[in-house]
Order: structure tokens, then sequence, then C-alpha cells
């Protein structure tokens, strides 16, 4: 058995390589690099979706139909939902979508996370939910949807290349969980819900919420070694560094890294805030070096995340929700690569158990 099944391959898949011993990753023959500097989030989903779904022409539109579409559900909101952490909250809206398999169906998960994120951000600050606009971007409109006034073109930018940059990443565990969903028939609303509860763990999507923890826990640039060996010495992981595939740089963490410094370029993020950030990131990569020779361990997506999310004044406990917000698109496409082409998944398990007695 395979600790973790470290190194099994477990699909084919058209939809997305990671080289981890190179640092790159390519989405279906596009690196990531050329993506982010020509293309827009929308045009990344039609690029997954290709041959999974039906075409359809004009995606962004058909996304924002679909974003109002869902808007409605958000009146089911009550204070037991608010009181959930959202990413719960949000799984529970996303549920009331009916399990399908056609391009509808899919957009409607998309177009869920950005609504019912924004929604929810809104309602748990007592303020009126605002309807989506269809003939925005989707990035556009979740900021908007979001905060109540129309983005700049620099955050738009931002989010847009954020979203890109998550919307998938070969078999990480919340897509495997969608694939074997998916492999037993049960829908896409089904796939989408196990990858989302698989997501929101701490050594997965949820680690860009604790990496501002660390910051605010660091205070200063001077005081990032002291804490973070403190850190370690309790036996804590430090959030947004080190992978299951990279055995170099998260190129990802370089794309996001550009976005933040573009957005600090423009004054929406404190140069104090950066170069905190910048130092703890050396501190860790020091730290992680000396501590952990044998493990090659690099800052990984969730660092530069964390900073990115925070300057486009999402709450640290919705940044779950944002990356879901990206993700989905890669979850949906897996689920139906894995539905047209896969079979049922059932691996073996091996009995270590107390055995029985058998009679002669
Ligand atoms: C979108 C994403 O999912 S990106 C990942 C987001 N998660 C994080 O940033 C959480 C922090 N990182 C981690 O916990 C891990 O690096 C993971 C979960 C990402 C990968 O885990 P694995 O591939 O299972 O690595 P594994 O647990 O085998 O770690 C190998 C060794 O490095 C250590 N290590 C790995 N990452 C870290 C870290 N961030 N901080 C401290 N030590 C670490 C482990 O303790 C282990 O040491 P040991 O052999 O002495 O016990
Ligand atoms: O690939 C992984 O194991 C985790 C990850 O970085 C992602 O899902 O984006």
């Amino acid at each position: 058995m395979k600790s973790g099944l470290e190194d099994v391959v477990a699909a084919e898949t058209r939809l997305s390589d990671v080289d981890g011993a190179h640092g790159r990753l390519i989405i279906r023959g596009h690196s990531l690099d050329d993506l982010v500097g020509h293309s827009t989030y929308e045009d990344v989903i039609a690029l997954l979706f290709d041959g999974y779904f039906a075409s359809e022409a004009d995606l962004p539109r058909a996304l924002g139909k679909a974003r109002s579409e869902v808007f409605a559900h958000l009146a089911v909101v009550d204070a037991s939902l608010l009181a959930l952490p959202p990413v719960d909250a949000m799984r529970a809206l996303l549920a009331r979508l009916p399990d399908g398999e056609d391009l509808p169906s899919a957009l409607r998960l998309i177009a869920g996370p950005a609504v019912f994120t924004a929604g929810l951000i809104r309602l748990r600050q007592g303020l009126d939910v605002i309807a989506p606009d269809a003939s925005m971007s989707h990035a556009a409109d979740t900021l908007r949807m979001t905060h109540g006034t129309v983005p700049s073109p620099e955050q738009t930018a931002a989010l847009d290349r954020y979203l890109m940059t998550v919307s998938d990443h070969g078999l990480n565990a919340s897509t495997f969980a969608s694939r074997v969903v998916a492999s037993t028939q049960a829908g896409l609303t089904s796939s989408v819900l196990a990858a989302l509860s698989a997501l929101k763990g701490p050594l997965h999507g949820g680690a860009p919420g604790p990496v501002l923890d660390a910051l605010d826990g660091v205070g200063s640039p001077d005081n990032a070694s002291a804490w973070l060996e403190a850190a370690l010495a309790r036996g804590d992981r430090l959030m947004g560094f080190g992978h299951r595939v990279y055995r170099v740089r998260d190129p990802r963490a370089d794309a996001l890294k550009t976005a933040v410094r573009l957005l600090a370029n423009g004054g929406a993020i404190d140069p104090a805030r950066l170069a905190l950030a910048e130092a703890v990131e050396a501190a860790a990569l020091d730290l992680l070096k000396r501590k952990k020779p044998d493990r090659a361990l690099d800052t990984n997506v969730e660092f530069y995340t964390a900073l990115l999310l925070e300057a486009l004044g999402f709450p640290r406990e919705t940044f779950t929700c944002v990356f879901a917000m990206g993700r989905t698109s890669g979850w949906l496409a897996h689920a139906r690569e894995q539905a047209l082409t896969g079979r049922l998944i059932r691996p073996m398990s091996v009995y270590v158990g107390p055995s029985v007695a058998v009679a002669a």
C-alpha cells in the first residue's frame, strides 16, 4: 500500500498536467503563464469544458444568466445558516441545486459559489444582498455583488487571474473526490459537494485563512524567524508551504505574487503588509530547508492567495469559498471526463483487523 496514494496513478486526463519536478502547470496544452497573460476565467472554463459539455457561443453571457438563476436561493438564508462557517453555509446552498449532467447545470454550479459567497458576506455584515448583473464578467460581478461598487479594472484583473490560476490541478484531493462520485453516475451537484467537502480542510483549500493568522501572529518582519521556529517546535505546519507533487516552487505562487505586486503598485496593498509577507516567506523557506532537509518544501499557491484575497476585501473566513469559485470548473470537467471515459472507482483495502477462526 502507498501511504496517501503518493505517486499512484488513478486517472488518465486531458485536462491538466502538474509537472512537479519542473514546477510547471499545463491546462489543456497551455502553460499557466500563457493563460494568465492572455485569457479570462470564462475562456478557461470553455477550454476545460471543451468536449465534455455542449459548446456555447457566448459563455460569459450564459454564466451571467446562471448567476441570475441561482440568486433566488439566497432567500432561504436564515440565522442558522449564517451561524455556520461560510464554506458550510455555501455547501448547504449548493446542495439545493438539482443534480444534472448538462451545461446549464454545470454553469449554475460555477455561478453558485460566486453568488452565494458574495451574498453570505453581505448578510453576515447585516447588509442587503445585491442581484447579479448578467452582462458583467464573472470576476467583476463577483466583486460588485460583494462590495456594492463596480470594481476597478485592476481589482477585476486580480480576481480573474486568481480564478484562472486555481481552476484545475490534476488529481488533487478534492478533484479525486469529484471523480469518485462521478464514477457512480450520481450527478454533477453530488460531485461538487464531495469535492468542496474535501477542499475545506486546512491541508488543502482551507490553508489561506491560517496564512493570514500567521502573518498577524508574526506581527513584524524581525519577529518572523522566532515565531515560525516556535510554531514548528510545537509541531505546527507552516501554512502556504509544502506540496505533495511540486519538488520545486509552485508556479502558481509566482503568478499570484505578480498579481499581488500589481495591486500593491496601484496602492491596494499596504507596502508594510507586503514586506511582512515577504519576510515571513523568506524565513519559512530558510527554516524548512534547515529543519526538513530531506523534503523539498517550497511556497505553494495558498501563501500569496491569502494576500491577494485580503487585498480584494474578502474576509479570511471566506477564502475557501473563493477558491471553490475557481476550482469548480475543474471539478466539473473532471467529473464529466470520468463519467464519459472512466469506470466505477473502487480500489482495494488490506484487512489488518483480527481474524476469525474458520471451521474445518
Ligand atoms: C491548494 C493546496 O492544497 S496547496 C496545500 C495547502 N496546504 C498547506 O499549505 C498546509 C501546509 N502544508 C502541508 O501540510 C503539506 O505540505 C501538504 C499537506 C500540502 C502535503 O503533505 P504531504 O505530501 O503529505 O507531505 P508530508 O506530510 O509527507 O510531509 C513531509 C514532511 O515534511 C513536513 N512538512 C510538510 N509540509 C510542511 C509544512 N508546511 N510545515 C512544516 N512541515 C511540513 C511534514 O511534517 C513531514 O515531515 P516528517 O517526515 O518529519 O513527518
Ligand atoms: O495538487 C494538490 O495536491 C493540491 C493543490 O495544489 C491544488 O489542489 O491546487
